[in-house]
């Protein structure tokens, strides 16, 4: 289960103005790319690009030859919940349930037996040094944070989208998720997108593209 993507002649415009551009971008499995720059540069922008969830003006986000700004919304929508584990700013938990029946909602969406996932929900938690139980609504944002992580992983994704998924965290634990993630790419194979100001996820980065309003995506 992995994903490759390359990007071509990709441009999104804002109000009749180009935000980026990338002419060009091959992006294997494995690895774990880091999106940078300044607030309001379109980090968020192209995340959601990548993952279907908007459509550019202009080029192609081709996953393993099949190019998702191209696909009925069905068809994004059916690619995403197969091989996508996203995890956004605002995290979208369900205050009112508790860690584990939080990260075991894509079991049910996927219309698995919730408890085949049990197990990894529990690991993943344990991993993260989340509790399983108690309310949502009364955990740290940070540990809100982890469980959105670890929500993003149950289902096993091909690709990972990470929008500052350090941000509310100290930095002890942090670090635990950027290596987390960095581990996901190089142990497990997959193909791991981040948008991060955090200096210590950038700097494991095996790929940055910088943005800059207005101007191509600099790539390295
Ligand atoms: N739904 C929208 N409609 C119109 N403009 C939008 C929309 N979403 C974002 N923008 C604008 O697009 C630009 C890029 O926003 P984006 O959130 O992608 O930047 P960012 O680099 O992720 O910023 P930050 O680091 O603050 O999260 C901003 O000028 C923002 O105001």
């Amino acid at each position: 289960m992995s994903a490759h993507l390359t990007l071509s002649d990709l441009r999104h415009d804002l109000g009749g103005e180009a935000l980026f551009s990338l002419p060009a971008l091959d992006l294997r499995p494995g690895q774990l790319t880091v999106l940078t720059g300044p607030s309001g540069s379109g980090k968020t922008t192209l995340l959601h690009l990548l993952a279907g969830l908007m459509t550019p003006t202009a080029g192609r986000v081709d996953w393993d030859g099949i190019d998702l700004a191209r696909l009925p919304e069905v068809a994004r929508d059916r690619w995403r919940r197969k091989r996508a584990g996203l995890v956004f700013q605002d995290f979208h938990l369900i205050p009112e349930l508790s860690p584990l029946e939080n990260v075991l909602v894509p079991a049910w969406l996927g219309a698995f037996s919730a408890s085949r996932k049990r197990g990894r929900a529990q690991e993943l938690l344990a991993r993260f040094g989340v509790p399983e139980r108690a309310r949502v609504a009364v955990l740290s944002r940070g540990e809100q944070q982890r469980v959105a992580l670890a929500r993003a992983l149950l289902m096993e994704p091909a690709v990972i989208f990470a929008d500052e998924p350090t941000a509310s965290l100290d930095s002890a634990s942090g670090a635990a998720v950027a290596q987390t993630l960095l581990a996901m790419a190089r142990t497990e194979g997959r193909s791991v997108i981040a948008a991060s100001h955090d200096p210590a996820l950038i700097a494991l980065a095996d790929r940055r593209l910088r943005l800059e309003r207005g101007k191509p995506v600099e790539v390295a």
